[in-house]
C-alpha cells in the first residue's frame, strides 16, 4: 500500500489523474483519492524526500506549560500554495506508460497512495454512541474483530460519503440533508463574521491548498474550530487555529473526505476547549463527534504510555499499536497521526527534553502505526523528524552525505530511459516508479547490515510491475543492456521465491558509472502479494512473529480499504480491481477462497483483547482472552491473593475498580479493547477520613481476631503521598501460630499478592519477625467470618537507604492503611 505504482499507473492510456485536491464533481458515490498531475508549482515532495530531511523549523524554541505535544507547537508550514494530491512516498517518482508526455518530476509525490486516502467517512455512524454518554463511561464495544471489522468496513462502505460542496451550494445538492443528525448554517461565509482577520487569512490559504475547505462542513468546522481555540497560542506563538488547520491539510493531501478533515479542524477541541461531545454531535452530527472524540481517547492513552514509558517495552508497545487500531475508528488514528506528524513537524518550538521525549514516543508509538495503515509519506516524515532529534550527530553527518550522494535528476533521467528501452522493446508495463530511499531508513539498513553508506545499493530504486512473469524476464534483459549490473546482486526472488512468500526479481545496476540503482520487477500478482499478502512491506518491515490475529487484523484492514480505493476510482480501474474483478470486499470474518490477500482464509475474532491497566499508578498493556470480565483481570493480576477473590469486590462505589474512570458496578462486566482499568482507585482524603471512622467503629465492636489484609493503593494513600514503599506484618493464626505475612510495597509490591515486602526482612508466606513492634499486626483466631486486627503502626516512607534506614524515618499509618479491610463483604475489621 505504501508503494504507489499501482495508485498511479492503472490508467488507460492517456488517462488524466484527478486533481489534487477534493473534487466535488467526482465525489459520489465514494471518491477515492485519485493521483493528480501536479502542476510544475505543485511538484513540490513533502513526503521524506530532501527537501523535508533537510528543513529547520523556523520557530524559535520556547518552553510551555503543557503536556500534551498538540498544545504546543505551530510554525509555518512550507506547504505549497498548490499542493499536489495526496503525496506519499518519500522521493518517490513514478512513470505512466502511456501518458503523452510523461515527466516523472511532474508526477512525484503521488507514488505512496494509501488506503488512508479512503477514510471517507459518514455523516453519521451506525456505531456512535448516543451523545449524553461519554466514551469514558465506557461504550460497550465488541469483540476484537466486530469492533475493529466494524470501524474499519464503517470508515468505507456503510455510508454515502459527505459531499464536498463549493460553499453557498445548498448541503441537499449532495447529501439528503434529512439524513444529517445536525443543522447546516444557511450562509456559513457569513456566520462567523466576528472572527479576526488571520483567521479567515487561514482559511483562504487552506483553500488554495484544497477545494475540501470550500466544503461546507469544513467550513463549519473550521469557525467552531476558531471559536473553541480563540486566544489560545502555541509554543511557537503562533494562533493554536494554525495548528488545527495545518493537521486538516495533512488529511486532505491523503484524500480524507469532509468529515474527517473536519474532524481534523476539531481534533482538540474535548480536550482543549469548552467543547464537549455533546457539542460536536449537536454542531456535525456523530460521524464527527465520534472521531474527535476517538482522537481525545488516543491522546489520552499515549500520553498514559508515554508518561509510563510503555511502549519501550517491546511486548506492550505492540499491544498498543494494536489496541490503538482496534478500538477506535481507523478514521481517528488517521487524524491522531496528522496531528502528531504537523506537531513533530514544528518540534523546535519546544525545549530540548521534550524534544527527545515526544521523537521517543512517536518512534515507538505513530511511526509503527503509519507503517501498519501504509501511509509510507507520513511514516518517512515522523521517522526522519525523530531521527534528528534522538540522533543528531548521525542525521547531520548522515544528511550531509546524502546531499552529495542523492541524484534527483538522475532518478528522472533512468526511469525516462528505462521507460523508452521498454517501449522500444515493446514490452508493455503496468508502471514504472522510481523513490530514493528515506534518510532513516538508510540509517536504519546501515545499523542493522553493518554497512557504510556506500554499500546501501538502494538509495536509488525503480520498481517495475508488468503483465507476466515472462515479461519480467524480458524486461531484465532490457535493463541489464541498458546498464552494467553490479556483480552478485541479482536474484531471482520468483524462481526462488522467499520464504513469505515473496517473488520479484532484483538486480543492482550502475548509473553514470557511480551510481548504484536498484531495480525491482515484479507483476501485478506478485507485486500485490508484495504489498497484502503474506509478504506485504509493512510486516517485512516489521519483522519479527506477530500474533496471527495482529496480521490478519491489519491485513483486513488495508484489504479492504485498497479495495474501495481501487474500485471506486472510475477513471482508472486499477491493477487491484481488475485482477479480482469489481466485487465488493470479502465479508468479514471469510475471505473468500479465492481471494488473494488473505493471510489466512478466517480470521480469528475471538482473538485476545488489549487493555489498559492502572495498578499503583503505573500502566501496563493487558492482554486477556476475548470475553474476559473485570474479575478475570483482578484475578489474574492478583493470583493467589485474597485481595482480588471474588468475595474482594469492593461494597463501595469509590473503592471500586474502575473501567473508563467510572467505577464498575457489576465485577463481571466484560472488557473491550482499549478500556482503562484502574484496580487501585484514587480515594479522596475525605473518604479515608470516614473509612478510619468507620473501621474504628467496627473494630470497638470486633472479636479480636482477623486476617491480614494489607492494601498497597490504600497504605500509600494514606500516608499522604506516594513515596510508602513497604510496610510489614506478622499474621497468625488463633493458637498464636504465625500463618501468613504480608508487607506493602508500593513500588515493588507487584507479587502474586502486588504487597510482597521488599527490604523488611521476610517473604510473602514466611514466618518472620516484624521489624519493629509498631508494625506488627496480628491476625487472630476466627477466619469466619475474618477479622482483620491492625496494629497502627509504621510504614517506611520513601526508599529504605542502602544502610537499611528509612530516608525519612517512620511514618504512622492513617486510616487509610485499612480501607482495604472494606474491600471485603463481611469482614469485620478493627485497630489494635
Ligand atoms: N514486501 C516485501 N518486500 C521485500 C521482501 N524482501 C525484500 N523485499 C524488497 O526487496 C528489497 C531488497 O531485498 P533483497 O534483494 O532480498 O536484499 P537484501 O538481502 O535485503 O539486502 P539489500 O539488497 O542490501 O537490501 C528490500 O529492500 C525490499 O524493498 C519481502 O519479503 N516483502
Ligand atoms: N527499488 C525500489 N523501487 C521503488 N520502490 C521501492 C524500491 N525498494 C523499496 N521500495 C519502496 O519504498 C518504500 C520505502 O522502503 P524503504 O527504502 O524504507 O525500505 P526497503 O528498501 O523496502 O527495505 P530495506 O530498507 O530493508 O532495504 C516502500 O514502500 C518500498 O516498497
Amino acid at each position: 500500500m505504501s508503494v504507489p505504482a499501482i495508485a498511479v499507473y492503472t490508467s488507460p492510456p492517456g488517462a488524466v489523474h484527478a486533481p489534487p485536491e477534493h473534487d466535488a464533481s467526482s465525489r459520489g458515490p465514494a471518491p477515492c483519492a485519485a493521483a493528480a498531475p501536479p502542476s510544475a508549482a505543485g511538484s513540490h515532495r513533502h513526503a521524506g524526500g530532501l527537501s523535508c530531511l533537510f528543513s529547520s523549523p523556523s520557530a524559535a524554541p520556547r518552553a510551555t506549560a503543557h503536556e500534551e505535544l498538540g498544545a504546543l507547537w505551530h510554525d509555518r508550514s512550507d506547504e505549497p500554495l498548490v499542493a499536489p494530491a495526496a503525496g506519499f512516498g518519500g522521493g518517490g517518482y513514478s512513470y505512466p506508460q502511456s501518458s503523452p508526455s510523461p515527466s516523472p518530476l511532474k508526477l512525484r509525490d503521488h507514488l505512496h497512495r494509501s488506503p488512508a486516502s479512503l477514510f471517507h467517512s459518514p455523516p453519521s455512524s451506525p456505531a456512535s454512541r448516543s451523545p449524553s454518554v461519554s466514551w469514558l463511561a465506557g461504550r460497550e464495544r465488541d469483540r476484537l474483530f466486530s469492533s475493529f471489522v466494524r470501524n474499519a468496513l464503517g470508515s468505507c462502505i456503510d455510508y454515502a460519503p459527505v459531499t464536498s460542496l463549493p460553499l453557498g451550494v445548498p448541503a441537499a445538492a449532495g447529501v439528503d440533508a434529512a439524513e444529517l443528525a445536525f443543522e447546516l448554517d444557511e450562509n456559513l461565509s457569513e456566520a462567523e463574521p466576528s472572527c479576526e482577520r488571520y483567521a479567515h487569512e487561514l482559511l483562504a490559504g487552506a483553500q488554495a491548498r484544497h477545494r475540501i475547505f470550500r466544503d461546507e462542513l469544513v467550513v463549519k468546522a473550521f469557525f467552531e474550530a476558531e471559536r473553541a481555540h480563540r486566544g489560545q497560542k502555541r509554543a511557537s506563538g503562533d494562533p493554536y487555529l494554525q495548528h488545527c488547520v495545518e493537521t486538516a491539510v495533512h488529511l486532505a493531501k491523503i484524500g480524507a473526505n469532509a468529515t474527517v478533515v473536519s474532524a481534523g479542524l476539531l481534533h482538540d477541541t474535548i480536550d482543549d476547549s469548552f467543547m464537549d461531545y455533546d457539542d460536536i454531535f449537536r454542531l456535525f452530527g456523530a460521524g464527527v463527534a465520534d472521531l474527535v472524540e476517538g482522537v481525545s481517547k488516543l491522546s489520552h492513552l499515549s500520553k498514559l504510555a508515554r508518561d509510563n514509558n510503555t511502549a519501550s517495552r517491546t511486548v506492550e508497545a505492540d499491544r498498543l499499536h494494536t489496541m490503538f487500531l482496534a478500538m477506535a475508528d481507523a478514521r481517528a488514528v488517521l487524524i491522531k497521526l496528522a496531528d502528531r506528524l504537523h506537531n513533530m513537524k514544528t518540534i523546535e518550538a519546544l525545549p530540548m527534553v521534550k524534544q527527545q521525549r515526544f521523537a521517543k514516543e512517536t518512534m515507538e508509538i505513530f511511526v509503527p502505526l503509519a507503517n501498519r495503515l501504509g501511509i509510507a509519506s507520513w511514516k518517512d516524515q515522523l521517522e526522519n523528524i525523530c531521527f534528528k532529534h534522538l540522533n543528531p550527530e548521525e542525521h547531520k553527518e548522515l544528511s550531509s552525505k546524502l546531499v552529495m550522494s542523492f541524484d534527483e535528476a538522475l532518478l528522472t533521467s533512468t526511469l525516462d530511459k528505462l521507460d523508452k528501452g521498454l517501449r522500444d522493446e515493446g514490452i508493455s508495463y503496468h508502471s514504472l516508479s522510481g523513490r530514493h530511499k528515506s534518510l532513516y531508513s538508510i540509517y536504519s539498513k546501515m545499523i542493522k547490515k553493518n554497512l557504510t553508506m556506500d554499500d546501501v545499493h538502494d538509495i536509488h530504486g525503480l520498481r517495475l510491475v508488468v503483465e507476466t512473469e515472462q515479461d519480467c524476464y524480458r524486461a531484465l534483459d532490457i535493463v541489464h543492456k541498458l546498464w552494467p549490473r553490479v556483480t552478485g546482486r541479482f536474484k531471482d526472488y520468483i524462481s526462488h521465491p522467499k520464504l513469505n512468500g515473496y517473488r520479484s526479481l532484483h538486480t543492482v545496476i550502475m548509473c553514470e558509472g557511480v551510481h548504484p540503482f536498484e531495480i525491482q520487477i515484479r507483476t501485478k500478482e506478485m507485486h500485490l502479494q508484495a504489498e497484502y499478502g503474506f509478504a506485504a512491506h509493512w510486516r517485512y518491515k516489521e519483522g519479527g512473529c506477530r500474533h496471527s490475529f495482529v496480521l490478519q487484523m491489519v491485513e483486513w484492514a488495508r484489504w479492504v480499504l485498497t479495495w474501495q480505493c481501487e474500485a471506486m476510482s472510475k477513471e482508472r480501474p486499477s491493477a487491484l480491481a481488475s485482477s479480482v474483478g469489481v466485487r465488493p470486499p470479502c465479508p468479514f470474518p471469510l475471505h473468500s477462497e479465492d481471494c488473494p490477500y488473505s493471510y489466512s482464509q478466517q480470521c480469528n475474532h475471538e482473538g485476545p483483547i488489549f487493555v489498559i491497566m492502572l495498578e499503583h499508578d503505573k500502566m501496563s498493556v493487558q492482554e486477556v482472552p476475548a470475553n474476559s470480565t473485570v474479575v478475570d483481570l483482578m484475578e489474574r493480576v492478583g493470583a493467589n491473593s485474597p485481595r482480588w477473590s471474588p468475595y474482594s469486590f469492593p461494597l463501595k462505589e469509590e473503592l471500586r475498580p474502575r473501567v473508563n474512570h467510572k467505577p464498575i458496578s457489576d465485577p463481571n462486566r466484560k472488557l473491550s479493547m482499549g478500556d482503562v482499568v484502574e484496580l487501585t482507585p484514587a480515594l479522596p482524603h475525605k473518604s479515608l477520613t470516614e473509612y478510619r471512622e468507620e473501621i474504628q467503629r467496627m473494630y470497638e465492636r470486633a472479636p479480636r481476631a482477623a486476617c491480614a489484609l494489607p492494601l498497597a493503593g490504600s497504605l500509600r494513600r494514606a500516608a499522604g503521598g506516594g513515596s510508602i514503599v513497604s510496610a510489614v506484618a506478622v499474621a497468625a493464626s488463633s493458637s498464636g501460630q504465625r500463618r501468613e505475612a504480608h508487607g506493602v510495597s508500593r513500588r515493588t509490591g507487584t507479587g502474586p499478592s502486588g504487597v510482597r515486602p521488599q527490604g523488611i526482612g521476610f517473604e510473602e508466606g514466611a514466618a518472620a519477625a516484624p521489624q519493629a513492634k509498631d508494625q506488627e499486626f496480628r491476625i487472630g483466631a476466627a477466619l469466619e467470618p475474618p477479622v482483620v486486627l491492625f496494629r497502627a503502626g509504621c510504614l517506611q516512607r520513601a526508599r529504605p537507604a542502602a544502610h537499611g534506614k528509612p530516608e525519612h524515618g517512620p511514618v504512622p499509618i492513617t486510616g487509610g492503611a485499612l480501607v482495604g479491610s472494606v474491600f471485603w463483604p463481611g469482614l469485620t475489621v478493627g485497630l489494635l
